[in-house]
């Protein structure tokens, strides 16, 4: 159901928007072993279009922890990268922010995956540019993790370019291993270092 407001009569309804935070979401404390403030955070999966660094054309996003339930991470927009001539493809920087916004699951500690995100597109972005991202959770209700970053042109003070929120969702690792494809999970257990996640202990 999309967010925003219509009138009935004289009457103004407001529906919000689904990563809008609900009443009784909260803002949980740092895990005592979360990875401390400038941990290069792991990427989870060396394929991961977003931040694995086995995928050519991939963001190849880099990942830091920051205080709280925060992070940056930064990302070259390359000529692979493109939409419109010079210009990085939109669905490109939402995946670069969906993914910032669900590796705040290394501070929270759980597996997240997203079951919405919204991204407003505030100005173009050129190849070469270095995206800066930031990114924090802003409550959490039960399984529902509700998060929002930025992405901010070539520096962390740069102009911001795009920004989303986002509604994460818990899942165990039962989720991926029942809904990858077989071979994928044979890759995996020949070469385990396939997943980084188990080394850096920060969600397994
Ligand atoms: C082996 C490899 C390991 C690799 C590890 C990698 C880790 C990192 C990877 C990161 C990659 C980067 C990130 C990516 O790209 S993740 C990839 C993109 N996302 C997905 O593929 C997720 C696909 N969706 C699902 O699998 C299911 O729908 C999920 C798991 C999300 C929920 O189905 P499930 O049956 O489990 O639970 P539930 O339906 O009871 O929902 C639970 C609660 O959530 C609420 N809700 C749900 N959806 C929405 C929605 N759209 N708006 C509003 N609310 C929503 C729902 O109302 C409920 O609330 P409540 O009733 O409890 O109050």
């Amino acid at each position: 159901m999309p967010g925003g407001s219509h009138r009935v009569g004289t009457v103004r309804v407001v529906t919000p928007l689904r990563t809008d935070l609900p009443p009784g979401a909260q803002l949980p404390p740092r895990p005592a072993n979360a990875p401390a403030p400038g941990t290069v955070l792991p990427s989870h999966y060396v394929r991961c279009f977003a931040c694995g660094d086995q995928s050519a054309h991939g963001l190849h996003l880099r990942v830091d922890a920051d205080a709280g339930l925060a992070l940056c991470a930064t990302f070259e927009v390359t000529e692979h990268h493109q939409g419109a001539p010079g210009l990085a493809h939109g669905g490109l920087l939402s995946c670069a922010l969906d993914e910032a916004l669900g590796a705040l699951g290394h501070l929270t500690r759980t597996s997240l995956v997203t079951g919405r995100l919204e991204t407003d597109f505030l100005r173009p972005v050129p190849v070469g540019t270095v995206l800066h991202l930031s990114a924090r959770v802003e409550g959490v209700l039960g399984r529902r993790v509700y998060a929002s970053g930025e992405g901010r042109l070539n520096s962390p003070t740069g102009r911001v370019a795009v920004r989303a929120r986002g509604l994460f969702v818990e899942v165990p690792m039962e989720h991926f291993v029942t809904h990858a494809r077989a071979e994928d999970i044979q890759a995996i257990e020949q070469d385990p270092d396939l997943i980084r996640l188990r080394e850096h202990q920060t969600i397994f």
